[in-house]
């Protein structure tokens, strides 16, 4: 069917609403004042943050008649003297301050503003999918309570049953965690902040879903912080909930089932980011804005699933019950540390 599209006032872009115009001109300003064109720290963490916003949301605590958050509400914006603070956002108060004046310049609110930082940002790392965006959601009018979000000390147990709160399934975690190919930890050790959690953080591949099946070998720090546990490569951090998902019998199979498959992230990521971002939320009240989204570069030619530098099949602590874990080549040459996400 024929799309009508408006012309927007900027003369250059056309939209299927006009309510979407106002976005390629803060699109573009994110991308090289906030991003500088680069899937690194800023990217990084502004689609942390979008998790951190809206998981803080829970049904069963509204269900008991307690104030449950607001989701996709922008409140880890509007009231980050408050919820910065909690531990399980910790480091969270850096991209919030770098937010907040794009925030502050534009008609957009805190709560889409965040939501369409981390799409945006998502963009810039190459094989990523394009990431729903809707516009319209309300801001927060009240900070979210403590202890919605996730800890990387967490039990299974417990994370999956926070995430189903909020309507994800166990397998659906997993696709959420998808996100950790392209991310560091600043706080877990904070010797060694922008530590990744697999080789390739600035590209959205499958790498890091082979390298948490690795058997673990040595911390990148000083090692021991509450939620790390060993890892596999020199330079490389893992969180002990990405360790025990990726061996837990209810995840295990999923978790396996990425690691060679890049194409499956088109699907799924969009997929649980989209409802993510609208938790909370009034889908009905918001205009589809998808089409701002940025497509991302794809993956370069290189960029195949691969056991690091001296490491084999030997090394596959493997978990999934039914199936055999898949068979990679090694890279070449001596096996090497990964190094630290670019700060700019
Ligand atoms: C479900 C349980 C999860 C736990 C326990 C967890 C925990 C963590 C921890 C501890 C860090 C390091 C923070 C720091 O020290 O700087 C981190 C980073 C990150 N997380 Fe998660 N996470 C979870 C799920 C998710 C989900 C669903 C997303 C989806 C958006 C996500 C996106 C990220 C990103 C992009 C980073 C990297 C930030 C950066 O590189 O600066 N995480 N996560
Ligand atoms: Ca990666
Ligand atoms: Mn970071």
């Amino acid at each position: 069917a024929l799309t009508r599209r408006v012309a927007c006032p900027d003369g250059i872009n056309t939209a299927t609403n006009a309510a979407c115009c106002a976005l390629f001109p803060i699109r573009d300003d994110i991308i090289e004042n906030l991003f500088h064109n680069q899937c690194a720290e800023e990217a990084h963490e502004s689609l942390r943050l979008t998790f951190h916003d809206a998981v803080a949301f829970s049904p069963a605590a509204q269900a008991r008649g307690e104030f449950g958050g607001g989701g996709a509400d922008g409140s880890i914006v509007l009231f980050s003297d408050i919820e910065t603070n909690f531990h399980a956002n910790d480091g969270t108060d850096e991209i919030v301050a770098l937010q907040k004046p794009f925030i502050a310049k534009n008609n957009i609110s805190a709560a889409d503003f965040v939501q369409f930082a981390g799409a945006v940002g998502l963009a810039q790392c190459p094989g990523a999918p394009q990431l729903e965006f809707l516009l319209g959601r309300p801001d927060a009018t009240q900070a979210a309570p403590d202890g919605l979000v996730p800890e990387p000390f967490d039990s299974v147990d417990s994370i999956l049953s926070r995430l189903l709160d909020v309507g994800f399934q166990d397998f659906e975690v997993v696709w959420l965690l998808s996100a950790h190919t392209v991310a560091a930890a600043d706080r877990v050790d904070t010797t060694i902040p922008r530590t990744p959690f697999d080789s390739t953080p600035e590209i959205f591949d499958t790498q890091f879903f082979i390298e948490t099946q690795l058997v673990g070998q040595t911390f990148p720090g000083v090692g021991g912080a509450q939620g790390e546990v060993v890892s596999p490569i020199p330079g490389e951090m893992r969180l002990q909930s990405d360790f025990l998902i990726a061996r837990d019998s209810r995840t295990a199979c999923e978790w396996q089932s990425f690691t060679n498959d890049q194409e499956k992230f088109a699907e799924t990521f969009p997929d649980v980011m989209g409802r993510l971002a609208l938790l909370g939320v009034d889908q009905s009240t918001l205009i589809d804005c998808s089409e701002v989204i940025p497509i991302a570069p794809p993956l370069p030619d290189s960029a195949i699933p691969h056991f690091p530098a001296g490491k084999t099949a030997e090394d596959v602590e493997a978990a999934c019950a039914e199936t055999p874990f898949p068979s990679f080549p090694t890279d070449p040459g001596p096996a090497t540390s990964v190094a630290p996400v670019p700060n700019e």
